[in-house]
């Protein structure tokens, strides 16, 4: 099978997949086209999934797929975009026909999911690698941004935080419990929080999601908008699952370890409190904004540590 057959085969179904009159133009010519409608910004943002390194060695191709997507797509979702299609640029060592039948499959449940069209891509032989350019749309001048967190802003996260972390442990479990199971599905097949983060437009000061820890992305929010935080860490969202398989240490897993795809974000007390009920049930207080820089963590157990400083691809060196 010859690279255009490859395309043709497995990639150009994803691009049929559900039409969007955003997409003039999609897989096929040199550039995909898109139509940005009147009174809206494009939102657009690229990530690379490398094997060994995001995902292990002989990962199931189903889940590759959809997590690729959804990692990209949570970025989106960070910035109250409402999607529209993506590009994909795969690197492979092989064109296997059983793993590029998962992985298809995998992608095109994720990109139906998340309402995401393929565009467009690039296929090349190597190292196993995966570059996902996903792109969006949202109110002109009201995209969610990390700068615009106040002093007196409460913070709050989306669901349950430190189980993806958490189910690093176990892929290769063969006979996981409830437990595992419940933490390998949030590693397996995230689900970018898009609804979420589209209803906080104008509602939220700030907003990211958590691809590495909770500590190194509201880090990230802080020294961006120049503030700092109290975050009270009896007040994190830990799910039963995680507090059972980890115990004390699940409040480590929840402050510092990263792949669930939430959401953080600030909002002025003012707004929380007229803001529709749906969305307070998505999402928890955990600390609040304050002037004097950096991110203090108190309420946790004494093994709570400050230091989670996220994954550096080149951290650790010279
Ligand atoms: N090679 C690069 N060239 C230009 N900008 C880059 C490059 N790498 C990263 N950036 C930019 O740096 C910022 C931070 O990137 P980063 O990848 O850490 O954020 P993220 O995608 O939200 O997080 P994650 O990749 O952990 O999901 C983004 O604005 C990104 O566009
Ligand atoms: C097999 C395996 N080992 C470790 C991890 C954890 N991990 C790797 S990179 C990263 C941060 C985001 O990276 P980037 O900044 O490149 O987007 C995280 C949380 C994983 N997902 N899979
Ligand atoms: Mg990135």
């Amino acid at each position: 099978m010859g690279e255009f057959e490859l395309i043709r085969r497995y990639f150009q179904p994803l691009a049929e997949n559900h039409g969007s009159e955003a997409v003039v133009l999609g897989v096929g010519d040199d550039c995909a086209v898109q139509r940005i409608p009147e009174g809206r910004d494009l939102v657009f943002s690229i990530d690379t999934m490398v094997e060994g390194i995001h995902f292990p060695q002989e990962y199931c191709p189903d889940y590759l797929g959809w997590r690729a997507l959804a990692a990209a797509t949570s970025d989106l979702a960070a910035m109250g975009a409402a999607p529209v299609c993506f590009t994909l640029a795969l690197t492979l060592p092989e064109a296997n026909e059983q793993w590029l039948t998962g992985f298809a499959r995998g992608l095109s449940s994720a990109s139906e999911s998340f309402g995401l069209v393929l565009a467009g891509g690039d296929t090349t032989r190597g190292p196993l690698v995966l570059s996902m350019q996903v792109h969006g749309t949202v109110r002109r001048g009201e995209a969610l941004r990390r700068s615009g967190a106040r002093a007196g802003d409460l913070v709050l996260v989306s669901g349950t935080l430190g189980d993806a972390g958490a189910a690093l442990d176990f892929l290769e479990e063969p006979r996981p419990s409830d437990d595992m199971a419940f933490v390998l599905g949030r590693y397996h097949q995230p689900r970018p929080r898009l609804d979420l983060g589209a209803s906080m437009v104008g509602l939220a000061s700030s907003c990211i999601d958590i691809s590495d820890g909770l500590i190194a992305d509201l880090g990230h929010v802080l020294k961006a908008s120049g503030v700092g935080a109290t975050v009270d860490v009896s007040k994190l969202p830990l799910s039963a699952a995680l507090c059972s398989i980890k115990g004390i240490e699940a409040a480590r897993y929840g402050l510092s370890s990263g792949d669930d795809y939430e959401l953080c974000l600030t909002i002025p007390p003012e707004r929380w409190k007229v803001a529709p009920e749906a969305l307070k049930q998505q999402l928890t207080i955990i600390g609040a904004v304050e002037q004097n820089p950096g991110l203090r963590l108190r309420g946790g157990p004494d093994a709570v540590g400050n230091n989670a400083a996220g994954f550096d691809h080149f951290g650790g060196g010279s």
